[in-house]
């Protein structure tokens, strides 16, 4: 395995009117049920993590994997952020890249999650008073954040007086496969139920984020297996395991797909609904679904986004360490030491793990519109946000 060196828009609705419009499922199907259910699931996991003293964040096992991840998103951020741009931050967190987008002089920011904890933790961090060791000068954009499960709700509708934003960063892709009832076939319903969103930030749009690679993870599933063969086409995904068990990972990480996969089959036909479980040390412990990213792929041409570039994190560092500019912020953030004293470097483990995330930019036309990007985004959101500005578009969650 290699390694390198060491004001929103004018709207009068009350949160129930907003999710009557806005929620997407007819909530008396059992479907929108176990669906809310697993979203309410990783909704209360990521609510519930508190905010880390420095302390704290540097005792964590896998601190370097987190500087790693945090370099991988500056760089992506870096390369693709341009000064004025109107950002879409998709499942945003506590804001962890607030910083991040500042540095590339955004120029509007709307952040959604599905975690209300975790919305509020960001609303701090924005108002910059987040972290007492490290108060920070305000940002110097303005913002907006939204409390909504973005996968499951209107945001093309709600947002559209927003639109177009420039850029798309997501980072929970993994959470967007869960349907097991969207077959990839009917690409109609697709569009109308799964995709909608799409299109509506036209005419400027790139889409960055990462993912946990599937086919990695197949490939370790089939490892791990020990695995006699596997085969593909591709309209049909076909393995055949020898070995019991399905779970698999190493001392900072496990993936466990439960019974229902024992046959080890994976169907092109519904590619939606392969959930496994994954469990990241001081990090995660939530459902996640396999994203085929082929037929991600497919799905984002089907909208006009080509795909640009796509890597795991180990052809990425290959790639960008090499850059001057990537490997001082490399040094800085410290996730392989800092080149000098300090010599503490990612684990195998965390390394092996950096290897199951994927890296990817989707662009509009498939080509730079840094050139036809025009905005206004005076009067849009605000630079200082109440608790009473989150915009919750989903009570129950
Ligand atoms: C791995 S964290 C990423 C946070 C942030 N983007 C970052 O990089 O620091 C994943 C986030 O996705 C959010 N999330 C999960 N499912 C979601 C959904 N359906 N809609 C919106 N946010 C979701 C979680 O609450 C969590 O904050």
């Amino acid at each position: 395995m290699k390694r390198g060196y060491g004001e929103p828009p004018s709207s009068s609705y009350s949160s129930s009117q907003l999710k009557r419009k806005w929620n997407s499922f007819d909530e008396s199907s059992s479907f929108a049920d176990e669906s809310t259910r697993k979203a309410r699931k990783v909704a209360d996991h990521y609510s519930a993590r508190s905010n880390q003293t420095l302390e704290e964040r540097e005792a964590s096992p896998i601190i370097h994997l987190k500087k790693l991840n945090n370099w991988i998103k500056s760089v992506l951020i870096q390369r693709y952020a341009r000064r004025g741009d109107a950002v879409l931050d998709l499942a945003c967190g506590k804001g962890g890249d607030l910083i991040k987008w500042d540095k590339a002089q955004i120029g509007y920011y709307v952040g959604v999650d599905i975690a209300i904890g975790s919305i509020k933790d960001c609303r701090t961090r924005y108002n910059g008073d987040a972290d007492q060791q490290q108060r920070r000068k305000k940002f110097s954009f303005p913002a907006r954040l939204i409390c909504a499960d973005c996968y499951e709700t209107h945001l093309d509708e709600y947002l559209s007086d927003d639109a177009p934003f420039d850029i798309c960063s997501c980072q929970a892709i993994i959470l967007m496969f869960k349907h097991p009832s969207l077959p990839y076939t009917t690409h109609g319903q697709l569009k109308h139920e799964q995709g909608e969103h799409w299109p509506i930030y036209q005419p400027c749009f790139d889409l960055e984020g990462t993912s946990l690679e599937p086919c990695q993870m197949l490939m370790l599933l089939l490892k791990s297996l020990e695995m006699k063969k596997a085969c593909g086409r591709s309209h049909f995904l076909y393995f055949i395991c020898a070995a019991e068990g399905l779970t698999f990972g190493n001392s900072v990480y496990w993936i466990s797909f439960d019974e229902e996969y024992a046959h080890k089959k994976f169907r092109s036909s519904s590619p939606f609904g392969i959930q496994y479980k994954f469990h990241l040390e001081d990090a995660v412990d939530c459902p996640e679904w396999i994203v085929p990213f082929h037929v991600f792929k497919s799905l984002a041409e089907e909208y006009d986004l080509k795909l640009v570039s796509v890597k795991n994190s180990h052809a990425f560092v290959d790639e960008f360490l090499k850059m001057p500019e990537f490997t001082e912020l490399m040094r800085r953030l410290g996730a392989l030491g800092d080149g000098n004293q300090d010599r503490s470097t990612l684990s195998q483990d965390e390394w092996d793990v950096a290897y199951l995330y994927l890296t990817f930019v989707l662009q509009k036309g498939g080509e730079s519109t840094t050139s036809k990007r025009k905005h206004d985004n005076s009067n849009k959101g605000k630079t200082c946000i109440t608790e009473e500005d989150i915009e919750i578009l989903d009570g129950d969650i």
